[in-house]
């Protein structure tokens, strides 16, 4: 179903004793404030299980921000679909541009994290979106356009209405430059009716796509008022409670 949501990447930040600390605020934060979008934060793995805990009464989703496209086995620093279920993660960030650069991931891996996420009853982050030289040439359509064909389009109707897609141009990704609301917009809605082409409009009208790339709270609530942004996937500014209510608090009236 389509919903606001404002989720944190932690990406490689934090040792054991701050990532506490802001687990902490965050519980206080929502125990004392209610809010008008859904909360999610990925930390890293590691601090997955303490997330759990300190979460257990509070209705913050808990996503890793990677996990394998395979089911077991000789895998060596690899986390399941099935070890995130069983310590009860909500869902898994896939195809981060991180990933993708750094570790070679391509829209077809994504494609079988995706499923095998979806098999275990976890929500998938799908992450797309075209570097700097990408859009100078003018292919940033064409270029998001492959990668939703590539990873989502062997879902059926009933899977890929599961999945929460996050559109994040590669250039605005902890640059200090966003790409302005309307920028967001015209790929959001060309993401939206790709997928209405393909499975139909009502499919297409209950995914929900969050933004990426340098979302502060001085900026969020322009970008989340654009029609076809449901919210964002935040990096730098969730590492501080103080710039993460903020941005959760643009979804308030
Ligand atoms: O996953 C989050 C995105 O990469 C955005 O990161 P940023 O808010 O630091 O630009």
């Amino acid at each position: 179903m389509r919903k606001n949501i404002v989720a944190g990447n932690w990406k490689m930040n934090k040792n054991v004793i701050e990532a506490q600390q802001l687990m902490l605020q965050l519980v206080n934060y929502t125990k004392e404030n209610a809010s008008n979008c859904e909360i999610w934060i990925a930390p890293p793995a590691l601090y997955l299980l303490m997330a759990k805990d300190l979460f257990a009464l509070n209705e913050v989703g808990i996503f890793s921000q990677d996990m394998s496209e395979y089911e077991s086995g000789a895998y060596t620093g690899e986390i399941s679909a099935e070890m995130l279920e069983s310590i009860g993660a909500t869902g898994s960030i896939i195809g981060h541009s991180e990933r993708r650069q750094f570790h070679g991931e391509t829209d077809s891996h994504c494609n079988a994290k995706i499923k095998l996420a979806l098999e275990k009853g976890l929500t998938p982050i799908y992450c797309n979106g075209e570097t700097l030289e990408q859009r100078k040439s003018g292919k940033h359509l064409e270029v998001v356009k492959n990668q939703t064909e590539v990873a989502l389009f062997t879902l059926s109707a009933d899977e890929i209405k599961k999945v929460v897609i996050a559109y994040e141009p590669v250039w605005a990704i902890g640059t200090g430059e966003t790409a302005s609301p309307e920028q967001a917009q015209e790929i959001h809605a060309h993401i939206r009716s790709l997928i209405a082409e393909k499975y139909g409009k009502e499919v297409a009208d209950e995914i929900s796509i969050l933004y990426g790339g340098s979302v502060k709270p001085d900026n969020a609530k322009e970008i989340f008022s654009q029609p076809d942004i449901d919210g964002g996937l935040i990096g730098g500014a969730a590492l501080k409670i103080e710039d993460f209510s903020k941005i959760i608090e643009a979804f308030n009236a």
